[in-house]
């Protein structure tokens, strides 16, 4: 032992005296070892990405890494090694290998940065779920919740929340100053999706962040986007309880404010007779543990619901601003939209079914949706163990591969003139039935396969009832042609500055 001791002393000493050398060699073997494991160095992207995740880190930094992103694929391709154990992929081709219902690919670590946990530890939430069993009976326990007539059934909730956002602006109208209409959409989702949840909204509107969920859904997708590159980093960080509490505190009053809605509204639901008539998502689900009492359990149940807060209000809000933005830069989309809408005669507030049948509606939506994405960053998926052929190269097990909305929305082999705002190219009329079936499989922005986004419809519904809303009281235009509007990409990619000025229409004075 005293002889071990003594060797280790010396072997220690001897590399501490010679560190020059001995530093740039160990390095130089890491940055090999990166670079040429699995042959990996075959496939193409920047030497320096391959070594080193750092040079990935400092892209994400910046929050503009899409373009990088964008720039790497025009430069090497298909597919790209965007850090040395992951691989962005362009080709819609591999779509469904990596996302199709079968796949064997399951969410990168990636995910596993936003974990939640209570008292009974990690909450199960579809969206980081791997384990194909209980991701399925989730996504099945809530289905009807999900769904069209689901939706239906909700509908009328988010009615006082539309009609609250338009007298707001109503104010802007009558003084004529510019108004930031990105944050009071912000608001007005949040506030919409509680009250199609639980019946109930806090007032964001006219509050703003009071239970903070807008500060902790930007520190968290900070943290994904960037802590994310290195996933291995997390359990060393906010999957350890004590540094998430003093990251996003205890939660208090916000909290609690939360669950006494929550329960109320799981209260009305157990004493519900009857399944007709309007109905929040969390009273369908109520219904549905009461005819299947092992399909879903309590904690599932408020996991859904308070995941609808925290995956479908920014989400949503960054789509619709998008949209907007891009409309109000595209005149001849503009009048032509606001045209069809004010042709169409729509009772106000407008209701999801009669908006749904203004075909130009929809495509202006979808192509805002493509142009810009609510994910800017690869959906990372996990290579099986067996490995994988992908572009035409093997890959590993435990690579992580992916494709990003961002991207895919970009190739001009699917979307001809990709950064064109062009709502046409989505209908039938002006595009060939092949191409739009290659655009309907390329589009991304809900993700696709097992995981697609449950609150796509519920998003759709929001989305389709609030523009013709606004085009039918306002005319609007960006104030100062729109110079304020940025937006960085954090995972999420949240704009700011989206000022409008807006005058009530004639007929309606
Ligand atoms: C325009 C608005 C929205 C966008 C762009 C969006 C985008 C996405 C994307 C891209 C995914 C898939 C991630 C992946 O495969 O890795 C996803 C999943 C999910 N989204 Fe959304 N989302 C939106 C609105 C909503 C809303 C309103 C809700 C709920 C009320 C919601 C709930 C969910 C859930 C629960 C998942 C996980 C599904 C699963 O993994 O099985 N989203 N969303």
């Amino acid at each position: 032992m005293y002889f071990n001791m003594a060797g280790l002393a010396q072997v220690v000493l001897t590399l501490y005296d010679y560190w020059f050398t001995v530093l740039p060699s160990t390095l130089l073997v890491y940055f090999l070892f990166q670079r040429y494991r699995h042959g990996l160095n075959r496939i193409p992207g920047p030497v320096i990405r391959s070594i080193s995740p750092i040079p990935r880190i400092v892209s994400v930094l910046k929050g503009r890494s899409h373009e990088d992103d964008i720039r790497l694929h025009q430069k090497y391709g298909k597919i790209v090694r965007i850090a040395p154990n992951s691989f962005s992929i362009s080709d819609p081709a591999e779509i469904n290998q990596l996302y199709g219902l079968g796949t064997k690919f399951l969410k990168s670590p990636f995910y596993e940065l936003s974990e939640a946990q209570d008292e009974e530890g990690i909450i199960p939430d579809t969206f980081i779920i791997n384990d194909k069993e209980l991701h399925t009976r989730m996504k099945k326990n809530a289905a009807n919740a999900y769904s069209m007539n689901g939706l239906v059934q909700m509908e009328p909730l988010v009615e006082p929340v539309t009609e609250r956002l338009v007298k707001k602006l109503e104010e802007y109208a009558v003084n004529g100053n510019a108004v930031d209409i990105g944050d009071m959409i912000a608001n007005y989702t949040m506030d919409a999706v509680f009250a199609l949840t639980f019946a109930r909204d806090f007032d964001y509107m006219s509050h703003g962040d009071v239970l903070g969920i807008h500060r902790v859904m930007k520190v968290a997708s900070w943290y994904m986007a960037v802590f994310g590159q290195i996933a291995w980093t997390h359990k060393f960080l906010l999957a350890n309880p004590v540094v998430a509490g003093w990251v996003f505190g205890d939660g208090g009053q916000s909290q609690a404010d939360m669950m006494a809605v929550a329960n109320t509204e799981v209260q009305k639901g157990r004493n519900r007779v009857s399944e007709d008539g309007p109905m929040t998502f969390l009273q369908r689900l109520i219904l549905n543990q009461r005819a299947n009492p092992k399909s879903i359990n309590d904690r599932e149940v408020l996991a859904h619901a308070f995941g609808n807060i925290t995956a479908g209000s920014d989400t949503t809000a960054t789509a619709i601003r998008g949209i907007l933005y891009h409309l109000l830069k595209t005149p001849e989309a503009y009048q032509k939209l606001v045209e069809e809408i004010r042709s169409a005669n729509l009772a106000l507030p407008v209701g999801f079914a009669e908006a749904n049948r203004i075909e130009y509606l929809g495509a202006v939506i979808k192509e805002g949706m493509r142009l810009h994405p609510s994910v800017g960053m690869m959906l990372g998926r996990t290579v099986p163990s067996e490995g994988a052929v992908i572009c035409g190269y093997k890959l590993p097990g435990g690579a992580e591969v992916g494709l990003n909305p961002w991207i895919l929305h970009r190739n001009p082999a699917v979307f001809p003139n990709p950064d064109k705002f062009w709502p046409e190219r989505w209908l039938s009329s002006v595009t060939s039935e092949e191409q739009l079936r290659l655009m309907n499989r390329s589009f991304l922005t809900f993700g696709h396969g097992a995981h697609t986004c449950s609150g796509r419809w519920i998003s759709t519904m929001e989305t389709t009832k609030l523009l013709p809303t606004l085009l039918r009281y306002y005319d609007m235009e960006l104030d100062d042609g729109g110079r304020t509007y940025r937006f960085e990409n954090f995972w999420f990619t949240m704009q700011k500055g989206l000022k409008v000025r807006l005058r009530k229409r004639v007929d309606l004075l």
